[in-house]
């Protein structure tokens, strides 16, 4: 199997779709890279595969390789910068034009996620993140199946469910979480997207919605709460223009400039006059800081299962 040196593997889900899944998919991978892991991405969303936009790596072909495809890289590891390699794997890259469509039936997409879960050539990664379709569909199906085969103990992480604090109020997150019970996968935790607002002015949050919704429905399924990601307008831009909000400015990585250009293209466009205000505001609403956070306990769950199913 292609996954056999993958040390962890960490699905992302949701009940519905454009809640930000493929986005925070990206930028926790881009948090673990920055952690100094080496990270790959596999995209399983066959009907609408985003995880290549996102890069701005749309145009990227995959290599095959006598064992399988060579996934395609982001970045390569920079250890004078403590960054790990990132690569990814989707449909996207497998479709002669951008906007292809796939109407395929059941087992067609069955095949090909098993086909991308065991003819992709990661080598030996730390993390693997799997962007999957919003809902529970086919594609969860297989890979639940063919995961639950495969994987050795303590592999599969778990997952991360992604929600914003409206859809919460609707059942189809909460199928998402009974299906990660009912196929016995670990629910590593919820995280609430789009939580509150940072003015792109001064960058102040504010909560135009409802908020805490995600904890209170990690609270009663009894799961993890990994916390919130304010709505950013910068976020969007900066992700068009194919630059990663978490990295800090001026990250270089073999001579390819990463972050954001310079402190006014992240969310610290603030216009306030006072540089210690917009300072703490920075800190306090920073996209880096809440991916950050998410990551820091991701891999702590990661890590300690992992280290559990090693003693049992
Ligand atoms: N915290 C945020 N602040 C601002 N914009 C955001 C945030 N999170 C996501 N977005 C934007 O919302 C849109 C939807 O995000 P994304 O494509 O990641 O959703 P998704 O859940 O993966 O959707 P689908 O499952 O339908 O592909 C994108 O334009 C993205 O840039
Ligand atoms: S700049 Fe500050 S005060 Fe003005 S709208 Fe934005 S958050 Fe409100």
């Amino acid at each position: 199997m292609s996954l056999d040196k993958v040390k962890h593997i960490v699905l992302v889900l949701s009940g519905k779709g454009g809640v930000g899944k493929s986005s925070v998919t990206t930028q926790l991978a881009l948090s673990l890279s920055l952690a100094g892991h080496s990270v790959g991405i596999l995209d399983i969303d066959l009907t609408g595969p985003s995880i290549p936009r996102l890069f701005g790596i749309e145009s990227s072909r995959v290599q095959q390789a006598p064992g399988g495809w060579v996934p395609v890289p982001v970045h390569s590891a920079s250890p004078e910068a403590g960054i790990g390699a990132l690569s990814c794997m989707s449909l996207g890259f497998l479709l002669r034009e951008r906007g292809d469509a796939v109407v395929w039936r059941g087992p067609k997409k069955t095949a090909m996620v098993r086909q991308f879960l065991s003819d992709v050539l990661w080598g030996e990664i730390d993390y693997l993140l799997i962007d999957t379709p919003p809902g529970t569909s086919d594609e969860h199906i297989s890979l639940a199946e063919t995961l639950l085969k495969t994987a050795y103990p303590g592999q599969v992480a778990g997952a991360v469910v992604v929600t914003t604090p409206q859809a919460v109020a609707t059942a189809d997150v909460k199928k998402e979480l009974n299906f990660c019970k009912k196929t016995g996968i670990y629910v590593i935790g919820v995280v609430e997207n789009m939580s509150g607002f940072v003015c792109p002015n001064c960058s102040e949050c504010t909560d135009i919605f409802s908020r805490g919704g995600g904890e209170a429905m990690a609270i009663e399924f009894e799961v993890g709460f990994l916390g919130r990601i304010p709505i950013d307008p910068q976020f969007v831009m900066l992700l068009e223009a194919g630059r990663t909000p978490v990295y800090p400015v001026g990250t270089v990585i073999n001579g390819e400039n990463f972050g954001p250009r310079e402190s006014g293209d992240a969310s610290t466009s603030a216009s306030t006059k006072d540089p210690e205000t917009l300072a703490n505001k920075y800190r306090e609403c920073s996209l880096s800081r809440f991916f950050g956070d998410i990551t820091q306990k991701v891999i702590g769950v990661a890590e300690a299962r992992s280290t559990e199913a090693q003693k049992a």
